[in-house]
């Protein structure tokens, strides 16, 4: 049931694929994750150039999910193979991946909820550089101070930077998120539906911060929201019971019968 869902666009897809080994930020080729008996995915192959922004789109128990726990080293997959920037890392510890310049944001808040915005960056930017383990005050002129400034804004938080994190509005506080994402110059990042739980301005505001993000960074974005999913990607992993869909641009995805029927309830447009 589940190969007869698979489409020409997938078969398209893989050939495509099959020739793209070098210079991926990404590549997936049949990835699997067993529970028991269940496989959460099965047999996912999938490329991410650098610099390219994608969406994985798909219905509650699709494998999202464990997608990214598989990319990041949560999980280790049953079988299949994961390169980052060309290296192997099927097998290594998320740690070895951080290392990597893999990061990712979860869909629980890991902030310091007692200290500023600007001190949960700085610290960000302290975890990850050399000398971390020092309990030097930062000085005027510390590279990680600037460092840890800029992230702010780039998040669009500035005018918040001194501002307890118990005092932010929840939507402010997924912003910070993103910005302790962002410690440490990552080159690739996973965003775990950044957008669950926030109010329509809040939801214009992240779309503004992710397409603001540096042209070098690329991301995979998993959002239940798809006007923020389509909005910020270039290309789009549609998936379903745990297999790639289908593959395509935004207007290609929110075009597709298929899709439409499957994902978007029927009649649902644009
Ligand atoms: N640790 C686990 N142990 C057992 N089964 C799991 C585990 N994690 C996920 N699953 C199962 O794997 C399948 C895929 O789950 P996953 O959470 O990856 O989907 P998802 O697309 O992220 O869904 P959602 O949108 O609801 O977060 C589901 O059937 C889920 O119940």
């Amino acid at each position: 049931m589940d190969g007869a869902r698979e489409t020409g666009a997938v078969t398209a897809a893989r050939a495509g694929i099959a020739g793209a080994t070098t210079g991926a930020a990404l590549e997936l080729r049949g990835v699997t994750k067993m529970f028991g008996a269940l496989a959460a995915i099965s047999d996912v192959t999938m490329t991410v150039r650098p610099g390219e922004r994608r969406a994985v789109l798909g219905s509650n128990g699709a494998g999202k999910t464990t997608l990214f726990n598989c990319v990041t080293g949560d999980f280790l997959p049953t079988s299949g193979t994961i390169r980052l920037f060309g290296e192997d890392v099927s097998a290594f510890p998320a740690h070895e991946r951080i290392r990597r310049g893999l990061r990712r944001t979860y869909q629980i808040s890991l902030l310091f909820t007692g200290l500023s915005v600007a001190d949960n960056v700085y610290l960000a930017c302290r975890g990850v550089s050399r000398g971390r383990f020092s309990l030097l005050r930062p000085r005027k002129g510390d590279p990680l101070l600037t460092r840890s400034l800029e992230l702010v804004e780039a998040v669009h938080l500035t005018p918040h930077r001194d501002q307890l994190v118990s005092e932010l509005s929840y939507g402010q506080q997924r912003q910070l998120e993103i910005a302790l994402a962002l410690a440490g110059a990552p080159r690739f990042i996973l965003f775990d539906e950044p957008a669950a739980g926030l109010s329509p301005t809040e939801r214009r505001e992240l779309v503004a911060i992710l397409t603001g993000l540096p042209s070098h960074m690329g991301f995979v974005i998993i959002e239940h929201d798809m006007d923020v999913a389509l909005r910020v990607a270039e290309s789009v992993t549609m998936m379903h019971n745990g297999r790639v869909f289908k593959e395509g641009t935004p207007a290609e995805i929110e075009n597709d019968a298929e899709v439409q029927e499957l994902y978007l309830g029927g009649g649902h447009h644009g």
